[in-house]
């Protein structure tokens, strides 16, 4: 922004600036007088809609709801433009002050498929001296006429105050901002575009915008409504359709810019994105929480907020896993590994089926029902948990064929009632009640479901499959034997080697398979909480997509009669639970011990959940995610429009080049959970996949977050970690240095607690001290080191001091603990993973050496530790060398 003139002496008391101010402040008055006018309205729209309900017709009370749920919207909206409801103001050239249509950026409501009253008005701004003169808000108010007194910053009309430069005035020959306390305006600042056309307009100003970036933070990020740049804006306002994809350095707004675009979005497109949904992933839980003030103080709540880690229902990731091992379980052949895991024969599944007919004992051994599993999930189009009726019909299959073998159908009819005895021996024998005789023989209706033909014709197919329907050993059998499964029963059962074993097919070596099999053992106990990586999750989300609910019942409908598939009320091969008349208390005694953990499963069974989509999904920081974490997003978004946030150079993950492709299939709306693979091993692009959407891509450019001072250091840590990149501008000098302390390795623990506790007297908000991560479980380091990657070494620049073994004590969440104890809230203490996406106004960053060695990126890692901080960065190490590597001279 321009240097305007500041200051002078008006002559009539007070600064031009204060009498420029108070002008403001009249303007600003009127504004809140009329929105106190329309909270009014509102309420009192309100009071109708329950005045209505009042006349008690059904039609009165559907009317009521809606007029009650518009009213009790805008009285929300209202509220939150309360704060510094005004915060610009455009003075346009003469020739646009006609206020005809047409004029460059004519006013006017939402745009796009909605209408919405708080766009700002459909007439131009007011007339002053000659110019049209346009203020610009948190909301768009109108005068009881429909003049507009204030447009939305998301309107068309608004589009000059961010867009206008020098060079591309675009018909604003001032710019106002305005800088507000409650309801009090307290600053003034001006950009003069077009000093040609200025006459008559005081241009007052004194770089308030850079001096607010320096503003203590709070803790929790702010909107930047009244500030947003003009490369930000046009991310904003990038069209709705397609991807776009963002990218910048540190500190650029990435976070901000895709925050505000969802609240532009929501505005602009309201029935499209307000029905369907938004969502906002983040990183961590902590990230997610320092962002979710933003929507709602631009007047936004309904956009979903999530952090990679509980995207899923039920399942919540508490850590992270060491790089080795995160590399495994997000790569995307884990894909694979799971799709085997469940169509392998599950944890205690019988290994025998023994059925009766016409006195024929019947045995399909485990070998035969091997092939019926895999033939069953040959077969089936749908999910896992809703195929079981399919592996029922292709049992009865093989039992015929079986029974053909054994000369069955030329036994005699007598021979049936002999089945009976025979029968009940076996069930005595297995430990089962007997099946109630009067009820199984009443039901010979030997057709099965789908149109199949019954058999060999003659009708003995048809009683074949009918009697062993009825019969308990094979209902329970199937129960057991093709269980319904959640993903964290699947995902458990892994932690066996063995199974894992026969799951990784060549997806993974011995070392990959022992070191996920421990991971697994550990994380998911037999007794006792599970303890999820972020990893893990998307794994768990993938199983859920694999598995699938079981069809599920519309509604509760009377069994087919004599269904031999419904036991007690319920459908075992549906889940279904179905209004039995005939049903009878007792018949309880009769229930199995695993229908009724079947049962009491189905209760509380995570696969049941319904996983939503969304109309857009917001991915931020979308540089860390792995092909699988890609997966789970793109199941939630197959009709989606994305917008992405990210900087390769504060990657973390090492395969950028799988994540881009997983991305890709995630954007482009594959289905994520595409079936088979093609013979090289890349997951299969099914025939009718969707056209590639739209992208549209931008860069930010200047750093908004840092000093020059700091900017400068991770500029260094940037040139170790990624050469050839560019780091972002920085535009504000605080005349503070940042420190580089060397101390002992077995003092870093307390020299942080001192280097907080000191910087608590410099600064008013937050702090934030950033250590390595805790150390690798063991299992997982032998995994990297049987990859050919050593947990502890990687290439690094010479100039950086890359042969030092790490150093200082671990990193547990019980050392960072001790070193928060008794320090004030706004102190964070916090792993470099963790503090992805945050910001503080100082920074403590210790033992980068043992930061950059943790994992192949760890260089990057350092980079994104070392641009947290705003105006204070203090670095400590044991190693000398980092001191001059971090600083000039
Ligand atoms: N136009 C602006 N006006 C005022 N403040 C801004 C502006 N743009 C960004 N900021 C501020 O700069 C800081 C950094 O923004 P943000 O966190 O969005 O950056 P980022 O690019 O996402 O960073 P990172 O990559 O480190 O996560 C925030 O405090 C934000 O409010």
């Amino acid at each position: 922004m321009s240097s305007p003139v500041t200051g002078r002496t008006s002559g009539h008391g007070g600064t031009v600036k204060d009498q420029e101010i108070a002008a403001e402040q009249r303007y600003v008055d009127t504004a809140y007088e009329r929105l106190e006018e329309m909270r009014a309205d509102a309420q009192a729209m309100i009071r109708e809609g329950y005045r209505q309900s009042l006349a008690g017709t059904k039609g009165s009370l559907v009317d009521r709801d809606a007029m009650v749920h518009q009213a009790a919207l805008r009285a929300q909206a209202l509220d939150v433009a309360d704060d510094g409801l005004v915060f610009g103001r455009l003075d346009l050239a003469a020739r646009d002050a006609t206020g005809g249509p047409g004029g460059p950026g004519e006013p006017g409501g939402p745009g796009g498929d909605e209408g919405d009253a708080t766009g700002g008005g459909d007439r131009p701004g007011r007339v002053e001296n000659g110019r049209e003169v346009r203020y610009i808000g948190r909301i768009g108010v109108r005068t009881r006429d429909h003049d507009s007194l204030v447009i939305d910053w998301r309107a068309p009309a608004a589009e000059d105050f961010y867009r206008a430069t020098p060079e591309d005035p675009r018909g604003v020959v001032r710019r106002r901002v305005l800088h507000s306390r409650g309801h009090a305006v307290v600053d003034l600042e001006d950009d003069l575009l077009d000093p040609e056309a200025s006459e008559g307009l005081t241009v007052v100003g004194d770089g308030a915008f850079i001096a607010s970036l320096a503003r203590a933070r709070e803790g929790a990020m702010r909107d930047i409504v009244a500030t947003i740049q003009r490369e930000q804006d046009e991310v904003i306002r990038a069209p709705a359709d397609g991807t776009v994809l963002v990218r910048g350095a540190p500190g650029t707004g990435k976070t901000a810019v895709a925050l505000h675009r969802v609240a532009y979005l929501l505005f602009r497109h309201r029935r499209r994105f307000g029905s369907r949904g938004v969502l906002v992933v983040g990183p961590n839980p902590r990230f997610t929480a320092y962002i979710e003030r933003v929507l709602p103080s631009l007047g936004e709540g309904s956009a979903t907020l999530r952090s990679l880690g509980d995207l899923v229902d039920g399942a919540t990731a508490t850590a992270h896993d060491a790089p080795a091992l995160a590399r495994l379980k997000g790569a995307e052949p884990m894909a694979a590994v799971l799709r085997r895991a469940v169509t392998d024969h599950a944890p205690g599944a019988p290994d025998e089926l023994r059925v009766v007919f016409k006195g024929v004992v019947v045995r399909l051994d485990r070998a035969r029902l091997d092939k019926v599993r895999a033939e069953a999930h040959r077969r089936s189009r749908g999910s896992v948990n809703a195929a079981r009726g399919r592996a029922a019909e292709l049992l009865l299959d093989a039992l015929w064929e079986r029974f053909a073998d054994l000369g069955g159908p030329d036994a005699p009819e007598s021979a049936e009632a002999e089945a009976t005895g025979l029968w009940s021996a076996i069930l005595a024998a297995d430990g089962l009640a007997a099946i109630d005789e009067a009820e199984s023989g009443t039901s010979a209706n030997g057709s099965r479901g789908g149109g199949r033909p019954s058999g060999n014709g003659d009708g003995t197919r048809g009683r074949f499959d009918a009697r062993v329907r009825e019969q308990r050993a094979f209902t329970d059998f199937l129960v057991a034997w093709w269980p319904i499964r959640r993903p964290a029963d699947v995902l458990r059962s892994l932690g066996d080697p063995d199974r894992l074993r026969r799951a990784a097919g060549r997806d993974l070596d011995g070392d990959a398979v022992r070191a996920l099999a421990a991971s697994w053992a550990r994380a998911l106990p037999d007794e006792g909480p599970p303890a999820l990586t972020y990893q893990d999750v998307a794994l768990l989300d993938e199983l859920d997509a694999l598995l699938g609910s079981p069809p599920r019942p519309s509604r509760r409908r009377a069994p087919a009669e004599g269904d031999p598939y419904v036991v007690d009320g319920v459908n075992i091969l549906t889940g279904e639970e179905v209004a039995d008349e005939t049903w009878e208390p007792e018949m309880r005694e009769l229930t199995t011990s695993i229908e009724r953990v079947e049962r009491s499963r189905r209760v509380d069974d995570g696969v049941v959940e319904e996983r939503p989509e969304y109309a857009h999904i917001v991915v931020d920081e979308a540089q860390d995610l792995s092909p699988m974490q890609w997966r789970m997003l793109g199941r939630r978004g197959r009709q989606a429009s994305w917008t992405v946030v990210e900087d390769p150079a504060q990657s973390a993950w090492e395969d950028l080049a799988a994540a881009r492709e997983a991305m890709d299939a995630a954007l482009g709306g594959d289905p994520p959970a595409s079936r088979g693979r093609s013979r090289r091993g890349r997951p299969k692009r099914p025939a009718k996949a969707a056209p590639r959407r739209a992208r549209h891509e931008y860069e930010l450019t200047t750093n908004y977050r840092n000093s020059t001072e700091i900017a400068a250091v991770s500029a260094r840590v940037l040139a170790l970690a990624l050469p050839e990149a560019r780091p972002a501008r920085a535009v504000r000098t605080s005349g503070i240095d940042p420190v580089v302390r060397v101390v002992a390795e077995n003092g870093l623990a307390a020299s942080a607690r001192a280097a907080a506790e000191e910087l608590l007297g410099r600064v008013e908000g937050t702090i934030g001290v950033i250590v390595p991560l805790p150390p690798a479980e063991p299992a997982s380091e032998s995994a990297g080191e049987a990859d050919g990657q050593t947990a502890l070494s990687f290439d690094m620049e010479p100039s950086a001091p890359s042969d030092v073994e790490p150093s200082g004590p671990a990193w547990t969440p019980a050392v960072r603990d001790r070193l928060a104890d008794g320090l004030p809230e706004r102190v964070q203490v916090l792993d470099v993973l963790e503090a992805k996406g945050l910001e503080f106004d100082a920074a403590v960053i210790v033992a980068p050496e043992t930061v950059a060695a943790q994992s192949p990126r760890g260089l990057r890692v350092l980079y994104v530790a070392v641009s947290r901080a705003t105006q204070h960065l203090t670095v400590l190490t044991a190693d000398p060398r980092w001191r001059t590597t971090l600083l000039p001279g």
